[in-house]
């Protein structure tokens, strides 16, 4: 379960939150869309106890991310692929982050099986790595632990068209099994796929939230996007 409760967030004199608000339940899968600068990255930081919120509390299982012992357990998150050490090979990076977690080796030959990274890839260094190659690592990372809550910022960039399907199905396997997925992406005809829930944000506030099919009368998800982040600009000018 993921909570955010009037959540505010100001950089100095930029409002990139504006008393937000709304959950993410077990066995959710929540689409957190909106257009580039909208907040959604903020969000997912103030989550995951990378930046403070200026008013407001967020908070994952019921507590705030520095309050859970073991959060490597309990929360997976991918914020950018991008970050990974480039002078690490894959399995190195998994490697650490199995040894800081206590866990066995072989859970890192689980987790390569899991994401598809063979054998030869993930021996390799990560500043060889696709952008595509990047997310499979990072959300091996983020699911060494076998968590509850995952946090996903993009993780659908990059990938191929054989890795969107595969991300389809994991994200599915994990709403089966009750975990609760944050998911931000721009790819909304994808979002529509994988999602049962959808809050869409624009200059730091709610536009919209309810279930895919609250939201779907009659529209795309893409028309229901496009009329709300339009209108929200329109008033912010
Ligand atoms: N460290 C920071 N200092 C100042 N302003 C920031 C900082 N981080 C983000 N912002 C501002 O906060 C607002 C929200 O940015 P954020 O990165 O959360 O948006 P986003 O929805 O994730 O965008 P994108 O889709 O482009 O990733 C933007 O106006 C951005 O310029």
């Amino acid at each position: 379960m993921i909570e955010f409760r009037n959540v505010s967030k100001i950089y100095k004199g930029v409002k990139a939150l504006d008393d937000v608000s709304f959950t993410v339940g077990a066995g959710s899968v929540t689409g957190f869309l909106g257009p580039n600068g909208a907040g959604k990255s903020t969000a997912m930081r103030i989550l995951v106890g990378l930046s403070r919120a200026t008013a407001g509390s967020a908070t994952l299982l019921g507590r705030p991310y520095a309050e859970l012992a073991c959060p490597g357990f309990h929360v997976g998150t991918l914020l950018d692929a991008g970050a990974q050490h480039p002078g690490r090979t894959g399995r190195e990076i998994l490697t650490l982050g199995a040894m800081m977690l206590g866990l066995p080796k072989s859970r890192v030959d689980e987790v390569l099986d899991l994401v598809g990274l063979t054998g030869r890839e993930s021996g390799r260094t990560v500043s060889g790595y696709s952008l595509g190659m990047r997310q499979r690592l990072g959300v091996g990372h983020a699911l060494l632990g076998r968590p509850k809550v995952l946090v996903l910022d993009e993780p659908v960039n990059g990938l191929d068209p054989q890795g969107i399907r595969w991300m389809r199905g994991l994200l599915h396997g994990l709403s089966d099994s009750g975990c609760s997925v944050l998911l931000s992406s721009h790819l909304l005809h994808e979002v529509e796929q994988v999602a049962d829930h959808i809050v869409i944000i624009g200059r730091g506030r709610i536009l919209t939230q309810g279930t895919v099919d609250e939201l779907n009368r009659g529209q795309s998800l893409e028309q229901i996007f496009f009329e709300l982040t339009a209108n929200a600009d329109r008033s912010t000018t």
